[in-house]
């Protein structure tokens, strides 16, 4: 394997290992979590449904003839695969580069088994170095962003983008995360403060991790 694409594909190919006769199948968003729902279209009968955490990750599903399903109806998920912007080995991750960072984190919130799939340029020793993405309800926005400069953050409206449930997306920026619960903690207490897309508090159960020589599994 020589690019990203091709690895986030073969991490993607790995979490169909994950996936049972029956299953309704919790499902991400981005180019990884797309890979996985194509690969995903050749289980479909197989399968039950699947639910979505975000309205592109729906539409592709549908195209694929997938049943999506309401999260309101299904109960506990057995399986949600995803993507990340960032994964440490203690399968703590940053998400949300995409947007759909809240579905994605009640979708993981509801799921038994979350396996993140990734390529190895997500590996790191230390959550940060991606803008970590926030999303605020819109009257909070100045608010919200005063409270991150105090913790040293440098936020940055994402311009143009109102997420599936019509918020705004700040990106964090010099945001060293080196207790990440503590930091997933103090950034949920700010009024206003949609979600934080430190997924650390509900970490991963599986990180697959994609590089030249094959996938990795880290638990
Ligand atoms: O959190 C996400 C979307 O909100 C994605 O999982 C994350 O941005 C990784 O994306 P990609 O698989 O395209 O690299």
């Amino acid at each position: 394997m020589s690019n990203a694409d091709e690895m986030k594909k073969a991490a993607a190919e790995a979490a169909l290992e994950y996936v049972e006769d029956g299953m309704i199948v919790g499902v991400g968003t981005g180019s990884t979590a797309n890979h996985f729902i194509d690969l995903l279209a050749g289980m479909k009968n197989r399968i039950e449904g699947a639910v979505a955490s975000s309205e592109a990750s729906a539409q592709r599903l549908r195209g694929h003839g997938i049943q999506v399903m309401d999260l309101n109806s299904t109960g506990t998920l057995p399986l949600y695969v995803d993507g990340a912007d960032e994964a440490t080995e203690h399968l703590h991750l940053t998400k949300g580069g995409g947007g759909a960072l809240t579905r994605e984190k009640i979708v993981a919130a509801a799921s038994e088994t979350f396996v993140c799939i990734a390529d190895e340029s997500k590996r790191v020793d230390v959550l940060g170095a991606f803008p970590l993405p926030v999303e605020v309800i819109p009257m909070a926005r100045s608010y919200v962003a005063r409270e991150i400069l105090k913790l040293g953050g440098q936020p940055e409206l994402r311009q143009g983008f109102t997420t599936d449930n019509g918020n705004i997306i700040l990106d964090v920026h010099n945001l060293r995360i080196s207790n990440p619960v503590e930091m997933e903690t103090t950034l949920n207490q700010i009024a206003g403060m949609v979600t934080v897309g430190i997924f650390a508090r509900r970490p991963a159960d599986v990180l697959l991790l994609a590089g030249p020589d094959g996938v990795r599994t880290l638990r």
